[in-house]
């Protein structure tokens, strides 16, 4: 049923304004296959905006996203959905739909496949959520709905992943378990692209990172490269410490920095 093909991602001198404000400009990356991309940056950097361009929910005001070196334009929405899914970064859900139904939404690029029902069960394995299956989306605590909207993400396996703050609103067991799981993803040849506030997860999972600041990207490249403390520090106005505990990167912010 899925897309087997790995999918390679441009964007082209990206730009989007947003009430007449340019929110992204001149944004040059490339999201390759195996890799799994942190995208990073202070509040209002433009993160969920590069993100929503990605999966096609915003349409670009400047440049180009290419997929494969096609023209995302030229892709039907079916197509394009086939080939990207995407988790929005805060969704309350509409109807008292249950969890397992939630997570078949995740298939309607498909049809619906006979293995749907084998689907659902394993997505919902992935985020340890089998046990939500029969429950009304409408009331489950914020943690397990999103554990829910994550196993949607998953379940069509599409080649493009593009996740807004999945880990935010999980405790730290689970918080593991889906990088793990997108870990797992990457090696095996999809293309993950993770809106992070979490540093320390970005240095320990990721293969690059992108930091964005006021709608332009700073720097791109691997964790070691764009995680200095120094420029940390100067995006975010902390002062701020990598340290490395039991063999993970901890990024700890320590104090923050004086603004002009
Ligand atoms: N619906 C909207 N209409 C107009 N401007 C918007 C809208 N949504 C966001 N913006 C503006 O676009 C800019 C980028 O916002 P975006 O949500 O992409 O940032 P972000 O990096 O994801 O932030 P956060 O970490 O707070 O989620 C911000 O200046 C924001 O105020």
């Amino acid at each position: 049923m899925r897309e087997s093909k790995k999918l390679e991602v441009s964007c082209l001198k990206l730009g989007l304004a947003r009430q007449h404000r340019e929110v992204l400009r001149g944004i040059n990356a490339t999201f390759k296959p195996y890799e799994l991309t942190a995208v990073v940056g202070p509040n209002g950097a433009g993160k969920s905006s590069l993100l929503n361009c990605l999966a096609g929910v915003l349409a670009p005001t400047a440049g180009q996203i290419e997929f494969d070196g096609r023209p995302v334009q030229c892709l039907s929405a079916t197509q394009r959905a086939r080939f990207c899914a995407y988790l929005p970064q805060a969704e309350t859900p509409a109807w008292r739909l249950e969890a397992a139904d939630l997570v078949a939404l995740g298939l309607l690029p498909w049809g619906q496949p006979a293995d749907s029902a084998a689907r659902v069960t394993h997505a919902l394995k992935l985020v340890d959520g089998l046990q939500f299956a029969r429950r009304p989306v409408t009331q489950l605590s914020g943690g397990e709905l999103r554990r829910v909207q994550i196993a949607r993400l998953l379940v069509g396996e599409a080649p493009l992943l593009v996740a807004d703050e999945p880990t935010a609103a999980l405790d730290i067991r689970h918080q593991l378990q889906l990088m793990q799981t997108f870990r797992k993803l990457a090696d095996a040849g999809h293309t993950v692209v993770l809106a992070l506030h979490d540093l320390s997860l970005a240095a320990r999972f990721c293969d690059r990172i992108l930091l964005l600041q006021d709608g332009r990207l700073l720097a791109q490249g691997a964790p070691e490269d764009v995680f200095s403390p120094a420029l940390i520090g100067d995006v975010y106005g902390v002062r701020c410490e990598l340290r490395r505990c039991g063999g993970v990167l901890e990024f700890v912010a320590v104090d923050l920095l004086e603004r002009p």
